[in-house]
């Protein structure tokens, strides 16, 4: 895609929007740092995009806990800051959430306009995030998805497989319910969403993505297991049994119905992408 300009170049989804649009200008680290919000609004518009990705955020979901200001600039004050710098440019900005802005009550999917309620800094963060992006005033889309995995970068699926080849039994939490979803399908949507909105100011918004079918923590571990033929047991464990700095919301589980309706993206079959990053991890 002609002048599309991507925040993050070594992450999860930025990895994978540079598979698929390797035309596109990536700002890492080095040339916009998110921690600087001013430095990475001037970096935008000196850049002169005809569309904008952030692919970038802080992720490390305990640390955070820590690090409320680091996490805060990152993923709050800096989207911000470059979504003005879009509006006053005129161009798309889009942006990437979390499930992890909601409280994790209930079992029903979450809806884009349910009430949010974040239990960690990392949450509150993103939170903050799109607020701001919204009150930025430009042309601006939202995607929030869950449990993101891919061959690069940290995640679930690399941990589970490390793991799994060193010990025979595995505790995983088997009270936290969402959808894993693969970076590539993420890449995707985020580019067809783009697409979308250059074509038209009415596209854009809030909306909700994540891999299909809803699983558990634990059982997703079990399905790591089985794809890589490794022989490691898994045992379900309540979350409380599995103490963290951040707590994890007990229902991730996103209603994806608006994408779908809208930009007739439908929810992507994280088996598919599973069996895709363990074959590229076993290579
Ligand atoms: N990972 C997940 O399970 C989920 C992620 N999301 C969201 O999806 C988006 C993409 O996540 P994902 O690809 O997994 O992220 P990763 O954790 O894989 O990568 C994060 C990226 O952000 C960059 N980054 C972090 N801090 C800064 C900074 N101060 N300045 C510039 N760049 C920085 C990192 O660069 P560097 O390599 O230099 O550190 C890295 O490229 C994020 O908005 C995230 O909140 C939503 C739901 C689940
Ligand atoms: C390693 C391990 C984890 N767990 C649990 C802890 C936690 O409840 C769950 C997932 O752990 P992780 O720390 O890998 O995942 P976490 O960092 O919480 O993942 C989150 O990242 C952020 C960025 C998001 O936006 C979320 O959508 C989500 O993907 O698995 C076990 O039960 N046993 C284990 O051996």
């Amino acid at each position: 895609m002609t002048g599309l300009l991507v925040l993050g170049r070594t992450g999860q989804v930025a990895t994978e929007l540079a598979r698929l649009a390797p035309d596109a200008r990536f700002l890492g680290r080095d040339e916009a740092d998110l921690a600087d919000a001013d430095a990475c609004a001037a970096a935008v518009r000196a850049a002169r995009p005809r569309a904008i990705i952030n692919a970038a955020a802080y992720t490390a979901v305990d640390r955070a806990e820590s690090e409320p200001a680091l996490a805060e600039a990152v993923n709050a004050i800096a989207p911000a800051a470059m979504a003005r710098a879009a509006a006053e440019l005129g161009v798309p900005f889009l942006h990437i959430s979390t499930d992890y802005v909601f409280d994790g009550s209930g079992d029903r999917p979450w809806r884009e306009d349910d009430a949010t309620g974040p239990l960690g800094v990392y949450g509150a963060t993103k939170l903050a995030g799109e607020r701001g992006i919204a009150a930025a005033g430009g042309h601006w889309a939202v995607l929030r998805t869950s449990w993101v995995f891919s061959a690069h970068g940290g995640n679930f699926v690399k941990t589970m497989m490390r793991l799994g080849a060193e010990r025979p039994e595995l505790r995983v939490v088997a009270d936290q319910h969402g959808g894993p979803t693969p970076a590539g399908d993420i890449a995707a949507a985020c580019l067809r969403m783009v697409s979308a909105m250059q074509g038209g100011q009415g596209k854009g918004g809030l909306y909700h993505f994540a891999g299909a079918p809803d699983t558990t923590w634990a059982d997703f571990a079990r399905a790591i297991m089985a794809q890589a033929g490794l022989g490691c047991r898994i045992i379900d464990i309540p979350g409380s049994d599995y103490p963290t700095p951040a707590r994890r919301p007990g229902n991730s589980r996103l209603d994806c119905g608006a994408i779908t309706r809208d930009f007739a993206i439908p929810r992507p079959d994280w088996r598919a992408g599973l069996a895709n990053v363990v074959t590229e991890l076993q290579q």
